[in-house]
């Protein structure tokens, strides 16, 4: 008997349920595959015991369950409660009562250890677990660093970084496709068992720790230096010592997960053959999720979507001209020198693309800006493609063969302590965000309106393209030449974040006693013999910009709308998990629809407007333009402004045909995005 599609929820927070079988006689009767070792074993006992004891119904096996268990201390079930809040999912483990907790508590010390009940309140349960971890994974765990939450985007530059995104990957992702093994394994060991697969209530880094021994890991080990791991907000020093060790098993499940996507699960019949159950459970992806990607892309392009979601991404930074007027070379150069940092401009090649197409070069095209000079996007198709070179795009190198030790030691520092980001030298901005902003082909002299301007990524990246080309712009009709940007968005809390990085970035503040005090105006400037090159920035919030509406409209309107975020899933590993049908595919799409039309209304005659995402789902990318472009606000109003497109590589003509959308798919090197282009009449 084996685990059923229809079985598999699709709503995944049923995963985390506290259901159990009524019974837990558990035989290992045949091994579900050539690995399972006596550790998993010990892994199902206890993942099927704790599943018993948190259940209402258990109370029959209760009594047998706690011959079996030691009695522990008020003392060892805190720690539990720490352990359990440490190891789990944050979410997840505030919504255990304390009563749960407890029988994580009792369940861990003799299962773990059995030892520990001979010896009574001798052994908490994070010692049992750490000795545990420490005798199969001591040579993993020797390094450690610090993650801030929420930075993972910039942390995986480092040592530390790379491990704690991992770990985070890790923890958040893997959730179904552990929950898989258990189940399937369960079934194994009890064949005539007739009751449903046991819906695990624990999540991914229990998990992994408790179904180790299902894989063989040993050819994967990463490099030592790779599984430095740490904690979020927490100063105990053993505490960080036993997630390192979980960072260390998780880093492997994830490198396993991703570098060898083959399948040592025993996925037979059925699953094999049902394209959306496999790569869910192979990927650990909501069934949903899976099915309209697979919609969209198809099986080989959704694998590859999927590979690069569960593995760290790059960190990729932009040039800001304003801080540094220099060439990327000279930026590469000088990071190298100051911070010890190995930094190369970005460059995908045909081999990297994640296409099935990628064999047949003839039907490649390129999208570039309107001159030529800056290409972006390579394409497999009419309007799908990722990147190969925005200009000002670098990537920082994570392993660097010819690093000195002073370099590997600067390595291990926070990409915010690099004396290049102090300086506001460059920005960390992923290379697919960078080309929506070079997609707005701004030209020094536009007036721009950055609708859902966020925390001011792309504001600074628009700033920086207008004075990098204002300059050589002046000529000798026109000496002066100011552009104007204008960040808006609902969430106060952003603008402001916007507002703190001004100074860094290069701007200054605006006192001018005729705007009005609440808006906030901030300039830079270039100015040499005569010339004056400019641009402003003005913070402006929903009241202050709908005040103005009647009279302001503006060159370019840039909405980069809220979203599922699919396109990033390996900067946010929670998303997946915490995103719902209902969410991507109805609330969602209403939102971005109501915001595009609503700043539609901001474009002057003859203006641009762009839309942007970072989602993968059609429907919060196509659906929306297509219900755009049969709306009242589009319908004499807007017509489609397509993307450039090189021809050079292209000897099928037909493939290339123009475009106002453009897919970027997420790769190695960049994360997913969506661009629309429209253009007013
Ligand atoms: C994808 S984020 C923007 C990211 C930003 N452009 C950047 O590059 O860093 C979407 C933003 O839209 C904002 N938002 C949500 N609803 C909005 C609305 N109705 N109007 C304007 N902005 C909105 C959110 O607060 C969020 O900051």
């Amino acid at each position: 008997m084996s685990t059923t599609f229809e079985q598999l929820p699709h709503d995944m927070t049923q995963f985390n349920g506290k259901e159990s079988s009524d019974s837990f006689m558990i035989r290992r009767q045949h091994a579900t595959n050539d690995h399972c070792t006596l550790f998993s074993f010990k892994a199902i006992i206890l993942l099927t015991a704790v599943s018993l004891s948190c259940s209402k119904k258990a109370s029959s096996v209760h009594t047998s369950f706690s011959t079996f268990v030691a009695p522990i201390t008020p003392r060892s079930i805190l720690s539990a409660k720490t352990l359990v809040k440490l190891c789990l999912n944050n979410e997840e483990a505030t919504e255990w009562d304390d009563e749960v907790r407890s029988e994580v508590a009792h369940a861990l010390v003799p299962v773990l250890f059995p030892q520990a009940s001979s010896r009574r309140h001798s052994i908490t349960a994070e010692t049992a677990l750490k000795k545990l971890l420490r005798a199969k994974y001591q040579r993993l765990s020797s390094s450690k660093g610090y993650l801030e939450k929420d930075k993972i985007e910039s942390k995986t530059m480092d040592g530390s970084g790379f491990g704690s995104a991992t770990l985070l990957l890790g923890t958040s992702v893997m959730r179904l496709r552990h929950w898989y093994v258990v189940a399937t394994t369960r079934h194994h060991v009890s064949p005539r068992d007739k009751t449903p697969p046991i819906p695990c209530p624990f999540d991914a880094s229990i998990l992994s720790l408790l179904t180790g021994g299902s894989f063989d890991v040993s050819n994967v080990i990463p490099n030592e230096s790779e599984i430095t791991c740490s904690i979020v907000n927490h100063n105990n020093h053993s505490d960080n010592e036993l997630l390192s060790f979980v960072s260390a098993m998780i880093n492997e499940h994830c490198n396993y997960l991703s570098m060898n996507a083959s399948l040592p699960l025993p996925l037979e019949g059925k699953f094999r053959q049902n394209p959306v159950l496999k790569l869910s459970l192979l990927f650990s992806m909501p069934v949903f999720l899976t099915e309209a990607l697979l919609k969209r892309y198809g099986y080989s392009t959704t694998k590859d979507i999927f590979v690069n979601s569960n593995a760290p991404g790059p960190v990729t930074i932009r040039k800001n001209s304003i801080r540094f007027p220099g060439s990327d070379e000279k930026l590469g150069q000088w990071l190298l020198d100051e911070d010890g940092v190995h930094v190369l401009p970005l460059t995908n090649s045909i081999e990297n693309l994640p296409f099935q197409q990628r064999e047949i070069q003839e039907k490649l095209a390129i999208y570039a800006s309107a001159d030529g000079s800056n290409q972006f996007v390579i394409g497999s198709g009419p309007n799908m493609g990722t990147i190969i070179a925005p200009r000002g795009c670098l990537q920082i190198l994570e392993s660097d063969a010819d690093a000195t030790k002073k370099t590997a030691k600067k390595l291990m520092k926070s990409i915010w302590s690099m004396k290049g980001w102090q300086l506001g030298y460059f920005e960390v901005q992923d290379a697919g965000s960078q080309v929506i902003v070079h997609s707005l082909e701004a030209e020094p002299g536009d007036s721009i309106l950055d609708y859902c301007a966020g925390n001011g990524g792309k504001t600074f990246g628009i700033a920086s393209v207008l004075m990098e080309r204002g300059y050589s712009a002046i000529n000798d009709d026109n000496h002066a030449i100011i552009s104007e940007i204008v960040a808006h968005d609902v969430a106060d809390q952003r603008l402001r974040q916007i507002k703190g990085s001004m100074s860094r970035v290069g701007f200054v503040e605006q006192r001018d006693q005729r705007l009005a005090s609440k808006i906030s105006s901030f300039y830079t400037e270039q100015r040499d013999h005569g010339k004056n090159c400019r641009c402003n920035i003005r913070i402006s919030t929903s009241s202050e910009l709908e005040s103005s509406s009647s009279s302001r409209k503006f060159d370019i309107v840039l909405v980069d709308a809220p979203c599922s975020s699919t396109g990033v899933l390996r900067r946010r590993p929670s998303q997946r998990w915490s995103l719902t049908e209902k969410e991507a595919f109805e609330t969602l799409p209403e939102l971005q629809l109501n915001i595009l039309k609503e700043a539609a209304k901001f474009v002057k005659s003859g203006g641009k407007l762009v839309y942007s995402t970072c989602s993968l789902l059609k429907q919060e990318n196509e659906d929306i333009v297509s219900a755009f472009e049969h709306s009242d606000v589009f319908q004499g109003s807007f017509v489609r402004w397509n993307f450039n497109s090189l021809e050079s590589t292209v000897k099928d003509n037909s493939n290339t045909t123009e475009h106002h959308t453009l897919t970027i798919i997420p790769t190695a090197v960049n994360d997913g995005f969506f661009i629309a282009r429209f253009k007013a009449l």
